[in-house]
């Protein structure tokens, strides 16, 4: 019996490749890297192979073996799991990449989400811990969203949604961020620009979106956004510049809605600065 797996398995019979042959060398080390996992699994196929030449030259003498069949059969063999265990090992990695991707977006927008935020603005900090750089925060709320739901309903209030992550994404830079912090509420985040800079592009982003046409059937919908600016001081947390940002957005929306403000005006209410 075991005479008869041996002579199957290493190919010293007159048809080297027979497919059970080919079929066990790729079985034996496949299920044991799945029941054992990688080192295990691996250790025990070294240990079975070496085992079965081992066995296979005692009983059979040496003379019987034809070495080249049974080189050639283990060679075939491991570059087949070799191959196998790459394919897997790109496809695993490449899982792996599009669910990190996916979990920093935002599924509607494509933006970045909060956490994808939080992680750009460390990736930020980071790059100017040597040479401490300004970075621009633009916190864009749309006015009236509710009555865009409310007259035409969720469907199109998402497209509207979409529509202004494109006007950000038109008037950003590649290395700037643009995210959704949640309902209609976006943020922009725009290193190295000073706070005259970054209220220049949130200029042009409300621009972008007040003369942006999106259409319901064939209703026209019309939307505009209030935009809190601020730039970060040394060391400041994102909360605490979004808290600035959200401050001066606030102000906006006392007055009138549809415009950037980058400073709080001394008359504004203390209880909301
Ligand atoms: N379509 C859609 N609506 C959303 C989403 N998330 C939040 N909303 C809606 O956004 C609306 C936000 O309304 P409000 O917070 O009252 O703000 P607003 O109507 O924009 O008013 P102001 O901000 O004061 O100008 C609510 O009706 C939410 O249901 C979303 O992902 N898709």
């Amino acid at each position: 019996m075991w005479y008869r797996s041996a002579q199957g398995l290493f190919g010293y019979m007159a048809v080297p490749l027979s497919e059970s042959l080919y079929v066990w060398m790729l079985a034996i080390p496949v299920v044991s890297y799945i029941l054992l996992g990688q080192w295990l699994g691996f250790a025990v196929t070294v240990v079975f192979f070496a085992l079965a030449v081992g066995s296979s030259v005692i009983k059979l003498g040496d003379s019987h073996v034809a070495w080249e069949a049974a080189s050639l059969n283990l060679a075939v063999c491991f570059i087949s799991v070799a191959g196998l265990a790459h394919v897997y090992e790109v496809v695993r990695a490449n899982t792996e990449r599009q669910l990190r991707a996916s979990a920093l977006r935002d599924s509607l927008t494509g933006t970045f989400n909060r956490t994808g935020l939080n992680v750009r603005f460390d990736y930020y900090e980071e790059a100017a811990a040597d040479v401490p750089a300004a970075l621009g925060l633009i916190l864009l709320d749309l006015d009236h969203f509710k009555r865009v739901n409310d007259t035409h309903g969720h469907h199109a209030g998402d497209r509207v949604l979409r529509r202004v992550a494109r006007c950000i994404d038109t008037h950003i830079e590649s290395g700037d961020t643009a995210g959704r912090l949640g309902g209609e509420e976006f943020v922009v985040l725009l290193p190295d620009r000073d706070l005259d800079q970054t209220r220049r592009v949130a200029e042009r982003i409300r621009y972008a979106i007040a003369s942006s046409h999106g259409r319901d059937k064939s209703r026209p919908i019309e939307i505009t956004a209030t935009l809190g600016v601020a730039v970060r001081h040394r060391g400041e947390s994102l909360d605490t510049l979004l808290a600035r940002a959200d401050a001066r957005l606030y102000c906006g929306k006392l007055n009138n809605r549809d415009q950037v403000v980058s400073a709080v005006p001394p008359d504004a209410d203390p209880k909301h600065v």
